[in-house]
């Protein structure tokens, strides 16, 4: 099975119980979660006008392709009232695929690695707490995360909010 890591966030409602809810409907649609990163308080990237995001990097295992992961990470955000306003608006679950082993997709409605994901520290500072070992053209995620201007908008707000069975 491949190793796979999602990254998921949320800035309406109850944020944590959104992020809560979107690993136990992955784990119920044949992706099993295996590690999940603390949950950070983040400013809005790209749309300001919005309340602060919680954001959270889980790695998973499944069989799923590419494609089909997809069309559940889709429905669980569907399940979950994401509705879709204006670009990088305010929602109740973001769900994005940021690498599927060493895959690459780039299809029209599919691109792995996740087109910004290096350039996000809501991003990279929860994937360097699960995956430090990663390095993308040999650099490693903390150099990566310290030359972002924005790492500051990042804050650690809880560990251990998952039980991984
Ligand atoms: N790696 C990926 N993970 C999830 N969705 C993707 C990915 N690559 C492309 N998409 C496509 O992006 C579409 C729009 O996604 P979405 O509305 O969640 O974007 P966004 O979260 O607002 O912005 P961003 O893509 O910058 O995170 C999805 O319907 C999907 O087809
Ligand atoms: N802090 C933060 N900002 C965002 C986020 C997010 O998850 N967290 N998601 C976006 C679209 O995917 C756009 N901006």
């Amino acid at each position: 099975m491949t190793d796979v890591f999602l990254s998921i966030g949320s800035n309406i409602g109850d944020r944590e119980e959104y992020l809560r809810n979107a690993l136990i409907r992955l784990s119920e649609n044949s992706v099993i979660i295996e590690k999940v990163s603390p949950i950070y308080e983040t400013e809005p990237v790209g749309y300001k006008d919005q309340g602060k995001f919680l954001n959270a990097v889980v790695k998973v295992k499944t069989e799923l392709k590419p494609h089909e992961l997809l069309k559940v990470v889709n429905s669980v955000e569907k399940e979950l009232k994401r509705e879709r306003t204006v670009r990088w608006g305010p929602r109740t679950i973001d769900i994005d695929i940021l690498l599927y082993g060493d895959l690459v997709v780039d299809d029209d409605d599919l691109k792995i690695p996740h087109e910004r994901m290096w350039e996000r520290a809501f991003v990279l500072i929860p994937l360097n707490d699960i995956a430090p070992y990663m390095t993308k053209d040999g650099e490693k995620l903390s150099c990566l995360i310290e030359m972002l201007p924005d790492k500051e908008d990042v804050k650690l707000l809880k560990r251990d909010w998952y039980k991984v069975v």
